[in-house]
């Protein structure tokens, strides 16, 4: 693993920018030499590979995709094992039915997160839920979310801007194919900021909270993506910042400027719009509505508005852009998807969320757009608040547990052909029963499962239906009409993304491209917040 190599070889900045999905996330919050020490006294912990003294198993860290390398000790140690790093006890769970076990029926005790002396204490992300350890905060932001989003109920009002924004990317795809990377983030970051803030964000050039949302995922990414030696020696954060190696403490200076802008700048531009009437309905404005007890109990409903941009920016367009990856890779899945919606839908409408259950072959295209990559494919780490055995092993208090939920996605004793992109898959079809929904494991689990998976499902399916509907995704072709092979590779990191590739898309027909330009009449683009905010004072 790069960076913790790097730690200790050049000892206090650690710029690790390689994302190490594995701690990732998980952030190692490290504690040296314990549980080495413990381990033999309290009980024998999950196989692992033979580990060093003092580093541990630290050189075991993969630099690449990190849930390929985790899934090989499925076949060597079993479904449950364990390394460590540094003294830390990390516990790699490759089995869906024992991650269930642990993290769902035993949540209680497996719902805590890392603390991260750098990413959280320095650079101030110790607001976001993703990384709140279990308390008051974390039960008071987690409820406000289920009560707005939290079920499938709460979410049907949004069905409508779902539908709207999802016909807006076809617009945009239309017009400029090339560009449909930016699409899906662009489409990504209209819904979530109309439900979070009641934002409306800028389609012509930059948008000033899509762009900072943007500077604050790679900021966190950096400060969380690897363990920096602070956060082995906290007390180096007390030392002066003219001592040689300090330099972490200037840019935990400047994230922790980007961390306050994302939670301040919104709550100046909503103050603003209750002050002029002119705030519409959000997240933020719903539970500000209701009150706040203090200050410091606003600062924290802000940061869960917040956490929903952060948390549902990034996971979508990864789901999004797998399928098409997906279906441009496998054409008989597109053209089995078209015939679909022709027989059901015909080609004067587009399909809606209303017509899901008459479209199960889309439905198993929507399944397996999350199954096939997994967006966080190593979950995000959970830890234990308490000592537990499981299976015979000893599990110690303030363990890591990663689920392998790529592996999982891809066991092939659940999932045959795991490789292949297969939506049959979920119809039980060649006298099979039907494979287990992804979704169970993609959203992760127990009291930590993601607050915004029932907008995100919709949200995949609208993108899968619409995009079938209108358009035909084939290979693009080089200068010399040579078809261009398309990358099937991942990013790695915490939410790992199909790197970008080329794609033809193309309108089925005139009377598609019709039904896409509707939308400019039926719902024109409204005028954007953006400007509003030039002007707000927030700091
Ligand atoms: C395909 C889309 C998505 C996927 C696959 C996904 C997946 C996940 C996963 C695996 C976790 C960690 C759960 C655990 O610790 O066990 C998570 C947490 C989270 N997600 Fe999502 N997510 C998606 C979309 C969204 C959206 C749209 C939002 C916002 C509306 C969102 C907000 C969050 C937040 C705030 C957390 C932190 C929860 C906590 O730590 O308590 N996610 N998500």
């Amino acid at each position: 693993m790069d960076s913790l190599k790097g730690l200790l070889d050049d000892g206090l900045t650690i710029a690790g920018q390689h994302p190490i999905a594995t701690l990732a996330a998980i952030g190692l919050s490290l504690k040296i030499g314990v549980d080495v020490v413990q381990k033999g006294r309290r009980g024998r912990l999950p196989p692992g590979p033979p580990s060093l003294p003092i580093i541990g198993n630290v050189l075991d860290f993969p630099t690449g995709l990190e849930a390929p390398h985790w899934a090989k000790h499925h076949a060597k140690y079993g479904p449950i094992s364990s390394v460590n790093a540094l003294g830390q006890t990390i516990i790699i769970v490759n089995d869906a039915k024992i991650a269930s076990e642990l993290l769902e029926k035993r949540s209680a005790v497996y719902s805590d997160r890392p603390h991260f002396v750098f990413g959280g204490d320095m650079c101030g992300f110790d607001g976001a839920l993703t990384l709140l350890q279990t308390g008051e905060n974390f039960k008071t932001t987690r409820k406000r979310m289920h009560g707005y989003i939290g079920s499938r109920a709460a979410v049907a009002r949004f069905a409508e801007l779902e539908e709207i924004e999802t016909h807006r990317f076809l617009l945009h795809v239309l017009d400029k194919p090339d560009d449909f990377f930016q699409h899906i983030r662009t489409t990504a970051g209209a819904i979530i900021l109309k439900i979070s803030h009641g934002y409306v964000i800028k389609r012509d050039g930059k948008d000033a909270f899509v762009d900072l949302a943007h500077q604050v995922l790679d900021a966190f990414s950096v400060s969380l993506g690897s363990p920096w030696a602070v956060d082995i020696l906290p007390s180096l954060k007390y030392l002066p910042s003219w001592l040689p190696g300090m330099g972490f403490k200037k840019l935990a200076h400047e994230y922790k400027k980007l961390s306050d802008a994302l939670v301040k700048r919104p709550q100046a531009f909503i103050k603003h719009e209750m002050a002029t009437g002119e705030a519409r309905e959000s997240f933020a404005l719903t539970e500000l509505r209701k009150g706040v007890k203090d200050a410091g109990d606003e600062h924290s409903l802000m940061w869960a508005a917040s956490s929903l941009y952060g948390g549902g920016a990034d996971t979508t367009v990864s789901a999004v852009s797998t399928f098409f990856l997906g279906v441009l890779l496998h054409p008989r899945v597109q053209k089995r998807a078209q015939e679909e919606i022709d027989s059901v839908i015909g080609n004067d409408r587009l399909p809606l969320l209303s017509d899901r259950p008459n479209l199960p072959y889309l439905e198993a295209v929507t399944k397996e757009s999350l199954r096939w990559n997994s967006v966080v494919p190593m979950g995000v780490a959970h830890v234990s608040s308490k000592d537990d055995t499981y299976n015979g092993y000893f599990l110690p208090k303030g363990s890591i547990v990663m689920p392998n939920v790529w592996h999982m996605c891809h066991d092939p004793t659940v999932y045959h052909d795991p490789f292949e992109f297969k939506p049959e898959r979920f119809l039980g079809t060649e006298g099979r029963a039907p494979e287990p929904d992804p979704s169970d494991l993609a959203f992760g689990f127990g009291r930590r499962i993601c607050p915004g998976k029932d907008l995100a499902d919709p949200s995949l399916f609208l993108s899968v239906a619409m995009t079938l509907a209108v358009f035909n995704i084939n290979k693009a072709k080089d200068a010399s009409g040579t078809e261009i092979e398309p990358l099937y590779e991942y990013t790695p990191g915490l939410i790992s993304h199909p790197k970008e590739f080329k794609c033809s898309i193309t309108p089925r027909s005139e009377k598609a491209v019709a039904l896409i330009r509707s939308v400019e009449i039926e719902h024109p683009f409204e005028p954007s917040d953006s400007d509003k905010l030039a002007n707000l004072s927030w700091e």
